[in-house]
């Protein structure tokens, strides 16, 4: 058997639904259960509480007048009729990849959400990420140990890079009886998640395997955003904040701030955009120079002499090119390990001042990566994670599998894993939105409007593959719902 065919159906007027796997496909007469909730104090009051098996959501809400109505996927909510009886759930849960605020609030609240909705009590916590399956035991999850856990930062069940062995989890799974595993991680987590998925079918397992998407860094498609990001954002404001003091505090002062961002420079934008105190953001898509006309270095003199005090913020991954020590060093799950750019341009712009002897300048760098991700969630995000730890729940409990558990244009939906896998969400840099953050720092685009019209039609032929719309609307769109107070 190979890997799962796309359920893909089309309806009249261009209408697509991009379709979860369901246990039924590949397990014949599956017994059905009524949804307790339909007798739950809480829900019964409640009209049309449970979702229209008919109900889906567009990709895109932007259109125009002729537009094909375009794809759509499976609203997220509860069904009248589950695959499982509350006793014969054994769930599991796991965190993979980084650390990201909010990941302890979806476990709180998928172990609440199983316990209290649906009457599961049997909740196995899986510690230390994939390797935990087959490499340790273990832990009971009750609403009373998991309590209190939202509180704090991290995931209490621990978390790693590396270790996934498909076969040894899936037997790990299948000799434990766990019929539901939910997988907390990012892009290679859900790809990992993916791949358990199609193992678990290959071996016609009743068991729902479901992803939630975590990343710090914004990088995942498809979703309006992923959980923590807000809060990352928000902690990224006392860095900024410090870095301002420091730079205006004394006579051509630079603050640099280095903020988390592999290859998505989303929390450095918004983190800039927020600020208002930021007078150049560099971020991994956008490439830049430090010599010469229209260079950093120039744009720096002339902001210091215009103002006498500047902050720069750059993503993690901006101007690797530009770095002398390349490596291809990577981490346990492959990801490629970043030389420390904020350390490189800092001494850069040191040296270029000291060489020049233009200006006597003041550097103060300040890199408060990992303290952005080791926050506990705010208030947004925690309502956030409840949300979509109880759409996963009601998914599984529906039979379906296969599939990570997304907000798409504000509504929860269930998005089949191989548009979660197949690219990653990245800054459009022809979008209005980086054209909204040029125009608030005054910084240099480090682009000539050729370079700008090769982008947008890289950028444009890209989404209308993926999505049959342009790069335009996705941003707004997206933008309006990630911010909505920026609006267009
Ligand atoms: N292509 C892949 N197939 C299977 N597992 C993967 C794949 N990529 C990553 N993983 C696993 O997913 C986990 C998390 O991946 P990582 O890239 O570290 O973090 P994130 O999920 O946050 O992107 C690791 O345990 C890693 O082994
Ligand atoms: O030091 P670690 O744990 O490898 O984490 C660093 C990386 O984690 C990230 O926060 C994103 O990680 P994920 O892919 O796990 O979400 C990156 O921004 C950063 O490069
Ligand atoms: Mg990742």
């Amino acid at each position: 058997m190979g890997s799962t065919e796309p359920k893909v159906i089309s309806g009249p007027a261009g209408y697509v639904l991009e379709d979860v796997p369901h246990l039924s496909d590949y397990i014949p007469n599956l017994p059905t259960y009524p949804n307790p909730l339909q007798v739950n104090p809480a829900y019964s009051v409640v009209k049309q509480y449970f979702v229209h098996v008919d109900d889906t959501v567009p990709q895109k809400v932007v259109v125009h007048k002729d537009s094909p109505r375009g794809v759509h996927f499976r609203r997220a909510g509860p069904r009248q009729k589950v695959y499982f009886e509350s006793d014969e759930v054994q769930a599991a849960i796991v965190t993979c990849g980084g650390l990201c605020p909010g990941l302890n609030t979806v476990i709180r609240e998928l172990v609440c959400g199983l316990h209290h909705m649906y009457g599961v009590t049997r909740v196995l916590g899986i510690e230390g990420g994939y390797r935990g399956f087959y490499a340790r035991n273990t832990i009971t999850l009750t609403p009373s140990s998991v309590n209190n856990i939202h509180k704090r930062g991290g995931t209490t069940l621990g978390t790693s890079r590396g270790g996934h062995d498909t076969n040894k989890i899936v037997d790990s799974i299948q000799d434990r009886g766990i019929n539901q595993v939910y997988i907390i991680g990012g892009d290679g987590t859900q790809r990992g998640a993916s791949a358990i998925f199609e193992e678990v079918r290959r071996r016609g397992l009743k068991c729902s395997v479901v992803g939630i998407p975590k990343t710090i860094d914004n990088d995942i498609p498809i979703i309006d955003k992923s959980f923590g990001f807000d809060t990352a954002v928000e902690e990224a404001q006392r860095a900024i904040n410090a870095a301002h003091v420091e730079a205006e505090s004394v006579e051509n002062g630079i603050g640099v701030v280095k903020l988390m961002g592999r290859y998505s420079g989303f929390i450095a934008m918004y983190a800039t955009l927020a600020s208002r105190d930021v007078d150049c953001c560099l971020i991994p898509e956008s490439p830049f120079y430090l010599e010469g006309p229209g260079g950093l270095y120039e744009y720096i003199e002339k902001r210091l002499k215009e103002n006498g005090h500047m902050v720069i913020v750059i993503a993690e991954g901006a101007g690797q090119e530009l770095l002398s020590e390349s490596s291809d060093k990577q981490d346990a799950s492959g990801n490629k390990l970043l030389q420390d750019v904020g350390l490189w341009i800092s001494q850069s712009i040191k040296d270029h001042f000291a060489r020049e002897k233009t200006l006597a300048i003041t550097l103060k760098y300040i890199d408060p990566t990992y303290m952005i991700r080791a926050v506990p969630s705010n208030a947004s995000d925690n309502v956030y994670c409840t949300l979509l730890a109880q759409s996963a729940v009601h998914g599984a409990m529906a039979g379906y599998t296969g599939y990570t558990s997304g907000l798409v244009n504000g509504r929860q939906t269930y998005i089949p894993f191989y548009r979660i896998t197949e690219r990653q969400n990245n800054v459009v840099i022809t979008d209005r939105m980086w054209a909204r953050l040029l125009s608030s720092t005054n910084q240099p685009s480090f682009m000539n409007t050729k370079d700008a019209n090769e982008d947008n039609k890289e950028e444009n032929s890209l989404d209308q593959l993926a999505d049959g719309h342009c790069s335009e609307d996705t941003s707004v769109d997206e933008i309006s719902h990630i911010f909505p107070a920026i609006s267009c």
